[in-house]
C-alpha cells in the first residue's frame, strides 16, 4: 500500500523532525530492526499519535526521541537541535504503575524532577508541584504515598510530574493502556482538557484507534514490525462527545484498513498519496 499523508501547509517550523530513522537493537550477534526510513514533523501545540499493532516500534520511537535509542540512520531534531542524548525538556509518562518511587509522596514525586534538574529552588519547586497536584485533581492526596492511590491516580500523579517541568514535548507510551475502560476513558477526557487549558506538545503512543482518534489532532499510522510509515491523518475534528459518531466510525474503520490493509486505500479529503 503507499503510504498517504496530509498536504502540508506552508507554516511554521516543526518542533519535533524526525527524519528517515531506521532504529535497531542488537542482541548478541542478531540485529533486531524495530522501525525503517520513518519521517514525521510534530508542531509546537500538536498532540501527535503513534498508532500501529504490537512490535511495530512505537516505543521505540518514543525511546528514540527521549534520547534513550540513537537512530542507526536519519536524524531527530527538537527545537533546530539533535536529539543525541535524555534531557529534561522531554518528560515521559509510561504504563507502569510503578513508575513513581514508592517512598516518596505525591508532593515528593512531583518536586523530584524540579529539584533534580536544578529548576526551582525548593519553596517554589513546591508550590509548582501543588498547583500541578491540583490541576490533576489530587491535592487531597499530595501527602498520600503511591502504593495507596489507584491506577489512574498514579498516571494523574506521572503526568502532573512531567508537565509540571514544562517540557518542550510530553512523550506518553501507553499511558492508559493498563487501566479498566471506564478510567481509561476519564483519563483521556483528563489530558484533553488538561491541554485545552493550557495547551501542550504531547506525543503519545497507543494501539488503540479509538484512543489515537480522541487523544490526537495528528496521527501516525506505522506498519507491522519494522515500522515504517503507512498513512498520517487529520483527526482534529474529534474529542470524547463524537465517540459514537457515524463521523467517528467511519475514521475508525478507515484507519483500521490502512492499518491491516484490507482496503484500496483512496486518499480522503485533505490527504495525498506520497512516494
Ligand atoms: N531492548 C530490546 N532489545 C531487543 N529488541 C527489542 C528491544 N526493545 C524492543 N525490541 C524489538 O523491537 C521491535 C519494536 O518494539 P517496540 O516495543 O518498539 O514496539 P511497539 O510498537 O511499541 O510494541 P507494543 O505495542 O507491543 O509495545 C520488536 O520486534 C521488539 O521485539
Amino acid at each position: 500500500m503507499r503510504p498517504l499523508r496530509m498536504v502540508a501547509p506552508p507554516g511554521p517550523e516543526p518542533l519535533l523532525r524526525v527524519r528517515d530513522v531506521t532504529l535497531q537493537y542488537r542482541s548478541g550477534s542478531a540485529t533486531v530492526r524495530a522501525t525503517q526510513n520513518v519521517s514525521f514533523d510534530v508542531f509546537e501545540g500538536d498532540r501527535f499519535v503513534l498508532l500501529g499493532p504490537s512490535g511495530c516500534g512505537k516505543s521505540s520511537l518514543l525511546k528514540a526521541v527521549g534520547g534513550f535509542l540513537a537512530p542507526s540512520a536519519g536524524s531527530i531534531e527538537l527545537a533546530g537541535r539533535t536529539v543525541t542524548q535524555p534531557g529534561p525538556d522531554r518528560m515521559a509518562v509510561f504504563q507502569e504503575f510503578d513508575q513513581l518511587p514508592p517512598w516518596k509522596t505525591v508532593l515528593e514525586n512531583v518536586m523530584f524532577p524540579l529539584l533534580a534538574a536544578g529548576r526551582l529552588p525548593r519553596a517554589e519547586a513546591r508550590e509548582r508541584a501543588l498547583h500541578w497536584i491540583a490541576r490533576v485533581g489530587l491535592t487531597r492526596f499530595a501527602g498520600a504515598y503511591p502504593h495507596t492511590l489507584s491506577g489512574g491516580m498514579k498516571q494523574r500523579v506521572a503526568i502532573a510530574r512531567a508537565l509540571a517541568m514544562q517540557p518542550k514535548v510530553l512523550l506518553m507510551d501507553e499511558p492508559f493502556a493498563a487501566l479498566d475502560a471506564l478510567t481509561r476513558r476519564t483519563m483521556q477526557e483528563e489530558l484533553t482538557k488538561l491541554w485545552e487549558e493550557a495547551p501542550f506538545t504531547l506525543l503519545f503512543v497507543t494501539h488503540s484507534i479509538d484512543e489515537a482518534l480522541v487523544v490526537g489532532n495528528g496521527i501516525l499510522l506505522l506498519s507491522p514490525h519494522p515500522g515504517r510509515v503507512r498513512a498520517e491523518l487529520n483527526s482534529h475534528q474529534f474529542g470524547l462527545a463524537s465517540g459514537g459518531s457515524a463521523e467517528f466510525q467511519a475514521a475508525a474503520q478507515r484507519i483500521h484498513d490502512l492499518l491491516f490493509d484490507e482496503a484500496p486505500a483512496a486518499p480522503a479529503p485533505g490527504e495525498r498519496a506520497t512516494r
